[in-house]
């Protein structure tokens, strides 16, 4: 057996429970508990191996450097996961000396993983996982008054609700001009063409999309067809009418970490345009 494969269960399907037992399976656990370093190098080892979906470090490096330089009170990430981002950026934002980091996640046996590896990160009180959907619990955040306001908002989940959750951030009014930061994962690939058209757009070109009115579907136009298929499902909608806030101007570049095929796309909030 190798040192990868499930030890307590008969399941060799599916990666990510293979890779709790793997962490768990440890024999030096208690050199590993309250590390997140730690944790995050096992993961990355295990990966290796067995594919797994997280940012992974060299994109992490990106994100960690503009928390250590923006040192935001609360972050939000969407799209949890095992665990790895937000064990790698929970930890940047609480030595930035940050109070909480939000992780958003639909799919509650990720959330149970997550929960026992931030355990073992020693992250489990400063990183509160919200499981649900994403736009569910951003208006939860919202109107709870846990996050008024974006700070750095990590986006890697469904790919056709980037924009839409971006666009009920700004309705909420959580989007404030030289505040918010966004960071989009997987623009290049898989790929996110109408969230970089979003991002990239002029104040005049989201007005004259507003026009149309509220959207309530997701636009998944050059989004490849695994990625609409995945997590949240095709033919699902927004639960909420996306109205966005056009006025809003942003500035926005890529940032492809050399010999990676993906990028992130780092959003800042720079002003309003009046009309
Ligand atoms: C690419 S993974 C996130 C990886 C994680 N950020 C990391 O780097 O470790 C995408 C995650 O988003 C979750 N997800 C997809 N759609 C979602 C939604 N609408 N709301 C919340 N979570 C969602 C999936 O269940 C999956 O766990």
């Amino acid at each position: 057996m190798s040192q990868n494969e499930p030890t307590t269960r008969q399941r060799h399907d599916e990666a990510e429970l293979d890779l709790l037992d793997f962490i768990y399976a440890q024999p030096n656990r208690d050199e590993i508990q309250g590390s997140p370093q730690r944790v995050l190098d096992l993961i990355d080892e295990f990966a290796k191996s067995r594919h797994l979906i997280h940012v992974g470090p060299e994109k992490g490096k990106v994100v960690t450097e503009l928390i250590a330089e923006r040192k935001p009170q609360t972050m939000i990430e969407l799209g949890g996961y095992v665990g790895y981002s937000a064990i790698l950026f929970g930890d940047a934002v609480r030595r930035a000396g940050g109070k909480k980091y939000y992780s958003l996640e639909v799919n509650p046996e990720y959330a149970a993983i997550s929960t026992l590896l931030l355990d073992l990160a020693g992250l489990r009180d400063f990183v509160q996982i919200l499981v649900g959907r994403s736009d569910q619990s951003l208006n939860k955040l919202y109107t709870s008054g846990e996050a008024p306001q974006v700070e750095i908002m990590f986006i890697d989940h469904y790919k056709p609700a980037y924009t839409t959750d971006l666009k009920l951030c700004e309705q909420l009014g959580m989007i404030v001009p030289g505040v918010s930061v966004l960071v989009a994962d997987n623009v290049l690939y898989p790929g996110n063409p109408p969230y970089l058209e979003y991002v990239r757009s002029t104040v005049e070109q989201k007005r004259k999309a507003a026009e149309k009115g509220p959207i309530q579907t997701y636009n998944t136009e050059g989004i490849p067809a695994i990625s609409v298929r995945a997590f949240l499902g095709q033919g699902s909608t927004p639960l909420f009418d996306i109205l966005g806030d056009p006025n809003l101007v942003y500035e926005s570049t890529l940032n492809q970490p050399e010999g990676l095929r993906d990028a992130l796309e780092i959003t800042r909030c720079v002003g309003v345009q009046k009309a």
